[in-house]
């Protein structure tokens, strides 16, 4: 960036006035906003009062969407066009929304408006009418203080926007993700301006921009196509709180204030009041297990063995045990099971009334309903097709073995089957209590009762790698005509259950139709480090290619080899070291490792904040640490891996969590071991330089 001593001082002056012009335009249509009246419309049936909330919470997203972010700044940059190309306007500043003068003129265009595409795609060779393109600097505070232009006329290749976006990637971090708009590449921009439709999904290497490229969508669709999705709204599903924290800035900061970021442990299930073990939960969470409920609450559908007598005053009608039994069978084929309850009576109530016809009666609908909701009938539905909650079923299909057996038919061995029955059954289904896993299977059975209605208009699942088949479905039924942004990398799978393919993950959504592609440029983290964490690749995901770096840090890794002994004082060393930088550091290890380590770095007089405890505890210290099961999706500017050994004994798929733990890092990453490095990592070529004992 060209600092503001070197710019021609009239010009940055102009520029300055300008954004001064901007904020107190944004501030008038803030204003604007804040008095304008709600209308409200009179009467109170249903229709009206969802109208007037409507409108009122409309009127509070509006004026939320024009609050002037102070660290935001109101624009990063501007394209000049080619004389005539737009309408009465040669030059456009591009900026996180629009804002305009008090007559209705743009002054800062939303980057999502189709003007703004030049302004990430335009080069040399393909100049889109663009003749130059100009990227400005702000401090922290969002003051304006320099800018870099780039003609597009006359020149040869410009290596401008790399030396841009290598600053704006290693600009210390603190707190909070950021946007990335102003420096969104070209093949992340495919991506986030991909139609609605049809599904989209990204294979990406740690750092590619997976996560920023899924906000950016949503932001971009938000502006393309608000209405419709105003009606079934836009919920992202992220792994864990700390990461929902993590990204909780980056769309209000592009003016979309009307997002749900949630788990899906609260977007599916009821909160778990029991715990499986790894191996039971993978079987609960195996796409089998559909096929399974399927059985087990279809067979509560019986034969008749009586037919039905209704009698009518002195008149007898009977529909034989036959006649029913078909109306059974057709109805099997072809409803959900509440709803085919319901058909069943009206079906069975039918077939009286025919009979009532042959005899000359001309009975009307309000008596085929009384024959529906009569004695004989009700019998028959209690007998045949008996009500069923969800919770039911599930509470015996896991305590009656025979009842499982048979509902399992091949798809599970009888040692699987073992497994999935409790030791100790409740005596009910109302006291029993529900694992994460029976939560979902509880969800796949309520559909099969009863479909579930509505459907979002966007799903974004990001870490989508870690999600089973039976989330997978479950979280297909909630955007059944919707569509879904997947994000993930099946090299950081570490869930036991995890679905495996990215065609199985689409098929489970049942979004089969979704386009797969893949980011492999990766931004957050350097060459060096790339390369030492693909070592672990051929073990975790032999089919992937190796992520390529788009850059190289000095001296970005150290491995530091010491004794028990001092190994904790060597980790206090290296944060220290790590803290003289500037930005975030975090100081990573496994699980049960992390409470007593963060207790030495505190009694070291140092002070940090230990994530999960706090989810907001990145906003609230520069040295965080991290258990390793929740360092997935976040990055710090230096990184202190301890032990990676016992990070990979702590659990099934512990490679994998050590590939994030590795990736995690934008400048500088120090791993500090005692134990040997699993093998991967220690042949001789891989290690870059090591330490001995400090
Ligand atoms: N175009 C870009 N301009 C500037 N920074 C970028 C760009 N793309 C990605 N980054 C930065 O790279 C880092 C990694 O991005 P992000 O977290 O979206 O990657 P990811 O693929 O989701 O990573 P992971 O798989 O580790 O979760 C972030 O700091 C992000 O801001």
């Amino acid at each position: 960036m060209v600092e503001s001593a070197l710019l021609p001082a009239p010009e940055l002056e102009a520029e300055r006035a300008f954004l001064a012009e901007a904020h107190a335009a944004l501030a008038r249509m803030h204003g604007d906003v804040l008095v304008r009246e709600v209308p409200v419309i009179g009467g109170e049936d249903n229709d009206e009062r969802f109208t007037n909330e409507a409108n009122t919470r409309a009127h509070q997203q509006r004026v939320l969407a024009l609050v002037d972010l102070p660290d935001v700044p109101l624009f990063f940059g501007l394209l000049d066009y080619e004389p005539g190309t737009i309408e009465g306007i040669d030059r456009i500043h591009i900026g996180r929304r629009h804002v305009h003068d008090g007559s209705g003129v743009p002054l800062v265009v939303d980057w999502r408006a189709r003007v703004s595409v030049p302004f990430y795609r335009a080069t040399a060779g393909d100049r889109q009418h663009v003749v130059l393109r100009r990227r400005y600097g702000f401090s922290d505070a969002a003051e304006l203080t320099g800018f870099e232009d780039e003609p597009l006329v006359g020149a040869g290749p410009s290596d401008q926007a790399d030396a841009f976006l290598r600053a704006e990637i290693e600009r210390p971090r603190t707190g909070p993700m950021r946007d990335i708009v102003a420096t969104i590449q070209p093949e992340q921009d495919d991506l986030v301006r991909a139609p609605l439709h049809p599904s989209v999904c990204v294979q990406g290497a740690p750092g590619t921009g997976k996560t920023a490229v899924g906000l950016h969508r949503v932001a971009y669709l938000l502006y393309t196509e608000r209405e419709r999705l105003s009606r079934g709204g836009v919920v992202i599903v992220g792994p864990n709180r700390s990461f929902l924290s993590y990204i909780r800035k980056v769309l209000p900061a592009l003016g979309e204030v009307d997002v749900r970021q949630i788990t899906i442990d609260e977007l599916i299930t009821e909160p778990a009041t029991a715990s499986d073990e790894p191996d039971v939960a993978r079987l609960k969470s195996d796409a089998r297990m559909a096929v399974v409920l399927r059985r087990a609450l279809w067979s509560y559908v019986g034969t008749p063995t009586d037919g039905i007598l209704y009698s009518k005053g002195s008149q007898r009608f009977r529909v034989h045990d036959y006649e029913v039994g078909d109306i059974v069978a057709a109805l099997r084929e072809s409803t959900r099971y509440a709803p085919g309850r319901n058909a069943l009576a009206q079906r069975i109530a039918h077939a009286v009334l025919v009979l009532m016809e042959q005899r000359g009666d001309s009975p009307d609908d309000r008596v085929q309903n009384a024959v529906a909701r009569s004695k004989p009938v009700k019998a028959m539905l209690d007998a045949v097709w008996p009500r069923v909650v969800a919770e039911q079923v599930l509470h015996r299909l896991f305590s009656d073995a025979d009842f499982l057996a048979q509902s399992a038919g091949d798809e599970f061995t009888a040692d699987e089957r073992t497994a999935l029955l409790w030791c100790k059954p409740a005596r009910s289904w109302k006291s029993a209590k529900w694992s994460a896993a029976d939560t979902v299977l509880l969800d796949e059975l309520d559909d099969l009762i009863e479909r579930r209605t509505g459907s979002l208009g966007h799903l974004v699942l990001d870490e989508a790698q870690d999600l089973s088949a039976m989330q997978l479905r479950a979280l297909g039924r909630r955007c059944r005509t919707g569509s879904v942004t997947v994000l993930g990398d099946l090299a950081q799978a570490t869930t036991p259950w995890a679905a495996g393919s990215w065609d199985r993950v689409l098929g489970h959504l049942e979004k089969a139709d979704a386009v797969v592609a893949e980011l492999d440029r990766g931004f957050r983290v350097p060459d060096q480090i790339i390369d030492f964490a693909a070592k672990l690749l051929p073990q975790i995901a032999p089919t992937l290619g190796v992520p390529r770096g788009v850059r190289t840090v000095a001296d970005a890794l150290t491995i530091v080899q010491t004794d028990e002994r001092s190994f904790t004082d060597t980790l206090v060393a290296s944060c220290r070291a790590a803290l003289a930088g500037e930005g975030s550091v975090a100081l990573v290890a496994a699980d049960d490792q992390i409470s007593p380590l963060r207790d030495a770095l505190v009694a070291a007089g140092l002070q940090p904040a230990l994530l999960g405890a706090a989810e907001d505890a990145m906003d609230t210290a520069r040295l965080v640490c991290v258990p390793a099961t929740l360092a997935k999706g976040l990055e710090f500017d230096a990184v202190v891996v301890a032990e990676p050994a016992q990070i990979v004994a702590a659990e099934p798929r512990g490679l994998q969590r050590l590939y994030v733990v590795l990736t995690r890092a934008v400048s500088w990453l120090q791993i500090v071991h005692a134990a040997p490095l699993p093998t991967a990592l220690n042949s001789p070529d891989t290690i870059t330089r090591s330490v001995d004992a400090q």
